[in-house]
């Protein structure tokens, strides 16, 4: 009876296993030249084997090799004028993925890197992400292959400009809600915004977030993704009797999440002592100056660099990846994709790294994420430590559809109540799949359930 039972349970796990390798292969022989998006891919189906081991369902109604396909992939051409008179052309995208759950949700991207491949693993992972907050919206991600650095105020404005007059046609408040992402904060939200309205002819206040606080933004929509990490980490401090309280933290970037998960951090007694550019990193022993940091980035737009004109103690170093060689308990990578290998895991662990939490997406290599869970470093991946900024979005959609405005205070509360949420969901999901404080099998359970089981029940479409 024994020998049957067993033998049963290796024939599903040997099924489910054959299942996840012939999706897999297709959506490389597909698409071949994809390797982020089969990076995201790869880890979703690793940690989701348990629940199709006990949930044939969705073997039966394929639903992976639906969830891996987007329901529609827009590439588009944006032509703009540069101050010299000169036509440019840069190309844009959006991935509409999966909008089993809500409408598409997710930011844009204007990066010279921005390609096929990266709009897909960034809104692949989207989906599961916004599954975990509990707040009704599918998956979708965009961008364009356009560098904002260097370029005057005029050229942004006249190639957001462009860009929307395209998109315009593919989103709405109902349909499919872009906000901001790398390269896109607050202005390149305004000037969409602006030229959104003027083509449609009315004000669709939620058909974006992360809009300016005069024309339907969200307060606390600015310092979500960055509070929201720190809560998270919060959390999962909490867990282990500790406190960020007197705890020496690293933080890689010095962008949106970066400034505001440094700003929380700091209010809660962490030692903030390092962040970084795509330049270089500085070093701070006094603990870095957020101040500093914030006027340096938001308001002067300068390189990370011009920190030790203000700081003449701390010390810079032109090498961005050598942020990881600095000694500290907590890391949090809140840059860019694949920014942290697995050298610099050995290294974080070599010099006592207890807990890491992606403020950014994927940004641990598949090989640095198994050496954090070979050495019992506690560890949120991005999908469930880095979802308070989309939840906020979400919170914005519903303020400007019910036409009203919250404090900040009621924003953050929300905000810390879903990340409280989001982490004992991936927490409960971990227990109940035998991978008891394996954070990465939670959440990826925890938010490919929600949406596949929706996907069931609305049918093949
Ligand atoms: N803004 C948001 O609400 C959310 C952003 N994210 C993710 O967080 C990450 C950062 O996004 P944002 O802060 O919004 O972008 P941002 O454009 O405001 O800042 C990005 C920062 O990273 C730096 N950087 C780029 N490449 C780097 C490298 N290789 N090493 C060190 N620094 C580098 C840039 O110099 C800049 O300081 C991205 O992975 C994004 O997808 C995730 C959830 C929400
Ligand atoms: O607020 C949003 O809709 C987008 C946030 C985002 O792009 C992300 O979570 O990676």
């Amino acid at each position: 009876m024994y020998a049957n039972s067993k033998k049963n349970v290796s024939t599903i796990e040997e099924s489910v296993e054959n299942y996840l390798e012939e999706v897999y292969k297709k959506i490389v022989q597909r698409d071949p030249h994809e390797d982020e998006f089969h990076q995201a891919v790869r880890i979703i189906f690793k940690s989701i084997k348990p629940a199709l081991v006990k949930n044939p369902k969705y073997i039966r109604h394929n639903i992976l090799e639906q969830i891996v396909e987007p329901e529609r992939l827009i590439t588009f051409r944006v032509p703009w004028v540069d101050d010299q008179g000169k036509t440019r052309v840069n190309r844009g995208y959006r991935v509409q993925f999966n909008s089993a759950i809500g409408p598409y949700k997710g930011g844009l991207r204007f990066h010279p890197t921005v390609n096929r491949s990266i709009v897909k693993f960034l809104g692949f992972q989207q989906i599961f992400k916004n599954a975990l907050t509990g707040q009704p919206i599918g998956g979708g991600k965009g961008g364009a292959d356009f560098d904002p650095k260097g370029k005057s105020d005029a050229e942004i404005m006249r190639f957001c400009q462009s860009f929307m007059t395209e998109l315009a046609s593919h989103i709405g408040p109902d349909v499919d809600v872009p906000a901001g992402d790398i390269g896109v904060g607050a202005r390149e939200i305004g000037y969409m915004f602006g030229q959104y309205k003027k083509i449609r002819g009315s004000f669709e206040a939620g058909v974006l977030t992360g809009k300016g606080l005069n024309y339907g933004g969200s307060l606390a929509r600015k310092e979500a993704t960055g509070y929201g990490l720190i809560y998270f980490v919060n959390e999962m401090l909490k867990s282990k009797n500790e406190r960020i309280q007197g705890k020496t933290i690293v933080v890689s970037g010095s962008g949106n999440v970066s400034i505001y998960a440094m700003e929380k951090a700091a209010e809660l007694g962490g030692k903030v002592v390092a962040c970084s550019d795509s330049d270089g990193f500085i070093y701070d022993e006094n603990g870095i100056d957020v101040a500093t940091v914030k006027q340096l980035k938001e308001v002067e737009k300068k390189r990370i660099h011009e920190y030790v004109n203000a700081h003449p103690n701390a010390v810079y170093k032109e090498d961005c990846t050598g942020i990881w060689e600095i000694p500290c308990e907590i890391a949090l990578p809140c840059a860019t994709q694949n920014e942290l290998d697995e050298d610099a895991a050995n290294l974080l662990c070599k010099n006592g790294v207890k807990y890491v939490a992606e403020g950014a997406n994927m940004p641990c290599t598949p090989e640095a994420l198994s050496v954090f869970l070979k050495n019992d470093v506690y560890y949120g991946p991005g999908k469930a430590a880095n979802a308070g900024g989309v939840a906020v979005s979400s919170l914005e959609m519903g303020q400007n559809s019910s036409r009203m405005a919250w404090s900040f205070e009621e924003v953050d509360g929300r905000l810390q109540e879903i990340m409280r949420d989001i982490y004992h969901n991936c927490e409960a999901s971990a227990q109940e799949y035998d991978k008891p404080g394996n954070l990465v099998v939670g959440a990826n359970i925890a938010g490919f359930t929600k949406v596949a089981d929706a996907m069931i029940e609305l049918g093949v479409i």
